[in-house]
């Protein structure tokens, strides 16, 4: 049987006269944690954005489950099954935890105050069941004594972990984190660490994240995606990715030019 989830087939951006993407191919199999990196400019958050339809591709398909979803609008994916995280938080500040993460849960919604399910009680079983799966989440992102505090209070850990948490209620069977633990410190970037393992293992979950922190990428990843240019420079194990020249000469060239 086939184990990819998701196939990226010649992807293609230009702005104007940048080619921020060329032609870039890989694929994500099911039950893996899959890294894009490279130095800055190189076409990561572009290409991501390609696969989540914030930006339209100029070339390339984008294939989930076997499915061409190119272009697919942004807002119907996580009822396909693809959930994200932004590289700005992405959350409701004034909102509590808990009404955050049932925000996450509007694309399994079928009842609203229109229908006539609202007179025979099957929205209210509905509301019963999308609490209970926000309850999991809280248990497994271990956020119960935040659940009733305004994000907007919280540290910015705590706030991308609850952002994290929305992403999950969606119920996704691939998750993209764009970036996840940028201005974040050890302690921090560690429970990351530790919550993208057990969302792959316990949840079985498949990840695909942009990363700059090379620790948790190396830490993490089951294979690496490495873009310079917005080409695809190499791809493998960690082991294999630390040991590639090419990728070492185009992550020094990145830091010779901003010396
Ligand atoms: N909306 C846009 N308009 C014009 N150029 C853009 C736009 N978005 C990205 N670019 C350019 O495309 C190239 C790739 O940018 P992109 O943000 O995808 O790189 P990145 O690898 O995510 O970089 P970083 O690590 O700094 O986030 C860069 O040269 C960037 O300036």
């Amino acid at each position: 049987m086939d184990d990819t989830l998701l196939r990226v087939e010649g992807l293609s951006k230009r702005f104007g006269g940048v080619e921020a993407v060329a032609g870039v191919s890989f694929h994500v199999r099911r039950g893996e944690i899959y890294s894009l990196i490279g130095p800055n400019g190189a076409g990561k958050t572009t290409t991501f954005n390609m696969i989540s339809s914030v930006v339209r591709p100029s070339g390339g398909t984008v294939h989930f489950e076997g499915r061409d979803i190119t272009g697919t609008a942004s807002h119907r994916l996580s009822a396909i099954g693809i959930g994200r995280t932004f590289q700005n938080l992405a959350v409701f500040k004034h909102a509590t935890v808990v009404e955050n993460l049932l925000v996450g849960r509007h694309c399994h919604m079928r009842s609203n105050v229109f229908d006539a399910a609202w007179f025979f009680g099957r929205a209210r079983r509905e509301e019963l069941e999308h609490r209970r799966k926000v309850e999991e989440i809280i248990d497994f992102l271990e956020i119960e004594d935040i659940r009733d505090m305004p994000v907007g209070t919280l540290s910015y850990g705590m706030q991308k972990r609850v952002e994290l948490g929305r992403a999950l209620a969606t119920e996704p069977k691939l998750l993209l984190l764009d970036e996840m633990v940028s201005g974040m410190n050890t302690e921090e970037t560690e429970d990351i660490a530790r919550f993208v393992l057990d969302i792959r293992d316990e949840l079985g979950i498949t990840v695909l994240m942009v990363e700059h922190d090379m620790g948790i990428v190396m830490d993490i990843s089951d294979r690496i995606c490495v873009l310079n240019f917005g080409r695809k420079i190499a791809e493998g194990t960690p082991a294999d990715i630390s040991a590639n020249a090419a990728v070492v000469d185009a992550y020094l060239g990145g830091q010779k030019a901003a010396a």
